[in-house]
């Protein structure tokens, strides 16, 4: 391994962080925690259930009516801000446990995931003591006011592909409604959330406020959350099936909410596009993290007259990327985050074969790796609307790339999905970007651009991509409850 970025961070051993200490499972239980990049044991997890659960729940119940409860909205913004700070403060090092742990390049890490994570505290720790409630004056009869009180204790469950980003996008506004949280991080990326609960308590956060149990899905500590019945509200970002199982446990004790689940998302490139920014947007919205980022655009169209020409230039400049330790300096796509992730996406791969696709490049691991979990960058052509590579969200660095001559025909195909999240649209035609935006079944929709974020903005999906929208007033509605006071004058 040539050009390895100094480090002298070391892989963690994962406790369960509850009531304000880190803590071994009951049974002192653990699983072996995998580097995707060199399939060794990076360390040790403690594996939680139902019994860690209970203890998570019952602090949480506690600290909801302590410390948290009474103290002003101006401390809790400060001990928010201060959690960001020491994100800042510890970049390098979470950049390398996220690194080792996910697979993804330290260079996307470091320039991206975590400054993110502590720009999420930031915002929201300005955006919280901001927020308005409404009164209105009812001729000279009444009075009417509305005030927000937490929804509660508040069940996070993460998903690995962005673990610190994704988990302080949900934790941040949770904690500024003056929530409690029990969080459970994705079993196969548990390091930065355990360091995260380290920050938390060393930003002053209240003992019990914020709970960490590390676990794993069904049977495990993840659904231990979504069925107990004294965790008022669910943060979910993953699967849809996920999303599903979870709904169901929590259709019991009637739980709040909110999904950011999956998506297969269509970026349309109209011919009067601008080629060069295309091509180099679209390196980014289909390889990025290796593909494994919700919003990548993984069905491409391209309108006919310069289908062609993208083809050859895209596959040109995909052939350059370099896939590599994600500790090097020059790496631009890592590892896939687990073995069975790896056979998952090759699956794909296989399917895409038994299709009659072209693999345009890609398609098999890079020359020289035998160790860990590597997939060149992938271009499928010649599929069929209804091969299983243009309908499923393979979440990995695999693109389809299809050519249409209709607005209203791209429109269609686009929308012919069970999932819609994103859509990316690239055309200089001002009328058509604002009619192709409006005909799309997507929460978020980019026009020349991708992955370009404001914090205020409503993000999420519609069908199965998601439920609820998070950012801005919508994070602060999700976390919050909303009470009318009437007084009669
Ligand atoms: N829309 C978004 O903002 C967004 C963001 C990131 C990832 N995603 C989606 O997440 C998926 C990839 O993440 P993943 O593979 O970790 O998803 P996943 O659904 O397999 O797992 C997510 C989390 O749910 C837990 N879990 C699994 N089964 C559970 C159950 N029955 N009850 C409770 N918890 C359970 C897992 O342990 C993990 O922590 C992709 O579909 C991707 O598109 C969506
Ligand atoms: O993989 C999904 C990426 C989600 C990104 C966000 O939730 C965000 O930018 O707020």
């Amino acid at each position: 391994m040539k050009m390895q970025v100094e480090t002298r961070v070391r892989a963690i051993n994962c406790l369960h962080f509850i009531n304000g200490q880190f803590v071994e499972s009951q049974n002192q239980k653990t699983f072996d925690n995998i580097n995707p990049a060199t399939e060794e044991v990076l360390g040790t997890v403690a594996e939680g259930g139902k019994e860690e659960v209970n203890y998570a729940v019952a602090a949480a119940r506690r600290a909801l009516n302590g410390r948290w409860k009474t103290m002003s909205i101006v401390e809790r913004s400060k001990i928010l801000r201060r959690i960001g700070d020491l994100i800042l403060e510890r970049q390098e090092e979470l950049a390398h446990l996220e690194s080792m742990d996910t697979g993804k390049p330290f260079s996307l890490a470091n320039s991206v995931d975590i400054p993110r994570a502590a720009f999420n505290f930031h915002f929201f720790a300005d955006y919280m003591i901001s927020v308005n409630t409404d009164s209105n004056m009812q001729d000279d009869i009444a009075l009417h006011y509305t005030y927000r009180r937490p929804v509660g204790v508040v069940g996070i469950i993460k998903p690995w592909n962005l673990p610190l980003l994704l988990l302080t996008w949900k934790l941040a506004p949770c904690l500024a409604m003056g929530n409690t949280a029990v969080i459970k991080p994705a079993e196969w990326t548990p390091m930065t959330a355990t360091v995260l609960m380290e920050i938390c308590k060393e930003a002053g956060v209240p003992d019990g406020v914020v709970n960490l149990v590390h676990g794993f899905g069904p049977n495990s500590a993840g659904a231990a959350i979504s069925e107990h019945p004294d965790v008022d509200a669910i943060s979910f970002i993953g699967e849809p099936r996920t999303g599903t199982a979870i709904m169901k446990s929590a259709a019991d004790s009637l739980k709040k909410l909110s999904f950011e689940l999956g998506g297969k998302n269509p970026n349309i490139i109209f011919a009067d596009a601008d080629l060069d920014e295309v091509i180099e947007t679209t390196i980014k919205s289909s390889f990025v993290n290796q593909g494994e980022v919700c919003l990548c655009g993984s069905r491409i169209y391209v309108e006919r007259p310069i289908y062609e020409e993208f083809l050859t230039r895209f596959a040109e400049r995909v052939r350059k990327l370099k896939v590599g330790h994600p500790l090097e300096a020059d790496t631009n796509v890592g590892a896939l985050v687990s073995k069975e992730h790896y056979d998952r996406v090759n699956s794909y791969i296989e399917i895409a074969r038994q299709d009659g696709a072209a693999i345009l490049t890609g398609g098999k691991r890079p020359d020289g790796y035998e160790k860990g979990y590597y997939l060149e960058p992938t271009i499928l052509t010649g599929l069929d609307r209804n091969s299983r590579c243009v309908r499923e969200e393979i979440f990995g660095p695999v693109v389809t790339v299809m050519p249409f001559d209709m607005e209203e025909e791209v429109i269609m195909q686009a929308n012919d999905t069970h999932y819609g999240l994103s859509a990316t649209i690239w055309t200089n035609d001002l009328r058509r970007a604002h009619r192709v935006a409006h005909s799309l079944e997507a929460g978020i929709i980019w026009v020349n651009t991708w992955f370009l974020r404001d914090l205020r903005t409503p993000f999420g999906g519609m069908k199965h991509s998601g439920i609820g929208r998070t950012g801005g007033m919508h994070s602060i509605d999700f976390y919050s409850e909303l009470s009318n006071v009437t007084i009669k004058l």
